[in-house]
């Protein structure tokens, strides 16, 4: 039977473990909490996050991270991004030499700029072709109930991609693999920062014109950075990129888009962070989002306005005007 460890009992580590468990692996769940770990061995359900679903029997969990790690084929990162850095530090030496990393993270690293299986790579000492990510329209909750999704699983070894593939094809979940890591983890990340500012449209009351307009705007300056990284443009248009744009911007479950709306319906920075009870990766990843662009020499607007809102304290209503007076342009430049 195939061994996978999970690090983070949060939203999506938990969901996706019962994933691999349905898809007929050995999953440990590695968390922080022992409340958490003892509810999920013995109670059988992660009642912080989903209280009510049964866990596969095919699912336990430890806070011992050398346990979890022991024997795991595929060995999966559901932090938060801005944490992975420090955490792998820790728990590199426990990881063996052939697993499969996979990260399942959508944010890009402050500072550094470095995308997830980057930070991977580097701290694990592990190559290209032994990390993956996993990525796409994946709203956790959907999934934990079990509700029909296809992701995406990337890596530059095909091969891998593929055995990952199997590891978490389930009659729910039908991941379809790529071999463009860069698009796949720019989709997810940048997603996050558009949703924020469709969010803060929905907050200000604003309608369906708006929200598609920023979702295809939005789309545009992914792919436009994206191109400048080496990433391939299908990529966009596909699962990691429209189909979780789609996903995110258009559900109340999105604690992105919630975040957004929050701050649009008038909530200050501080009041926001003190409702959102998980990880909004893109209120942090929107600066590193820009810092990308900027190394990369790219225009993106969206993700800039989103910044003056969440960090510079810009009003909603100035930075909208602000993006809409901006040069007449053609739709592709
Ligand atoms: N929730 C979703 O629907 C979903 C879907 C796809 C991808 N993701 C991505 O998965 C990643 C994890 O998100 P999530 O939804 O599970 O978040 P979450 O907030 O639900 O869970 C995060 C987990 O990390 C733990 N954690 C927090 N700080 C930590 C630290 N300093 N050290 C170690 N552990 C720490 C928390 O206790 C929790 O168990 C994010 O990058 C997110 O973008 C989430
Ligand atoms: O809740 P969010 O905003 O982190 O989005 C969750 C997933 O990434 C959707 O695919």
């Amino acid at each position: 039977m195939t061994r996978c460890a999970v690090f983070g009992t949060g939203s999506w580590g938990t969901a996706f473990a019962m994933v691999l468990a349905d898809a007929g692996c050995e999953v440990t769940l590695w968390g922080r909490r022992p409340g958490v770990v003892e509810a999920i061995n013995t109670g059988r359900t992660n009642p912080d996050y989903f209280p009510g679903v049964r866990l596969p029997d095919g699912v336990r969990a430890t806070t011992d991270p050398a346990e979890a790690a022991d024997g795991a084929e595929f060995t999966v990162f559901s932090v938060p991004s801005q944490t992975l850095r420090g955490n792998l530090s820790d728990w590199a030496p426990l990881l063996a030499d052939d697993t499969v990393l996979v990260s399942l993270m959508k944010g890009v690293e402050l500072g550094t700029a470095k995308r997830m299986s980057e930070v991977v790579q580097e701290v694990a000492k592990a190559p290209a072709e032994r990390v993956a990510v996993l990525t796409g329209p994946n709203l956790a909750k959907e999934i934990a109930a079990r509700q029909p999704a296809a992701a995406v699983v990337a890596c530059p070894d095909e091969s891998v991609a593929r055995r990952l593939q199997t590891a978490c094809h389930t009659a729910y979940f039908r991941p379809y693999t790529n071999t463009d890591v860069v698009g796949c983890e720019l989709g997810g990340a940048v997603k996050n920062v558009i949703a924020l500012a469709v969010g803060i449209a929905d907050g200000m009351g604003l309608g369906d014109n708006t929200k598609a307009s920023l979702i295809t705007r939005g789309l545009a300056e992914t792919t436009r950075l994206g191109l400048a990284m080496g990433a391939d443009a299908h990529t966009f248009a596909g699962l990691a990129g429209m189909g979780d744009l789609v996903a995110t911007c258009s559900s109340p479950l999105s604690r992105n888009h919630t975040f957004g709306t929050n701050l649009g319906r008038g909530m200050t920075l501080e009041e926001t962070i003190a409702v959102t009870k998980q990880t909004a990766e893109g209120v942090k990843s929107c600066e590193s989002v820009l810092d990308l662009a900027r190394r990369y020499d790219v225009d993106m607007p969206i993700t800039e306005t989103v910044v003056g809102i969440v960090h510079d304290g810009k009003q909603p209503l100035v930075a909208l005007k602000e993006l809409m007076s901006r040069s007449a342009k053609a739709e592709r430049h």
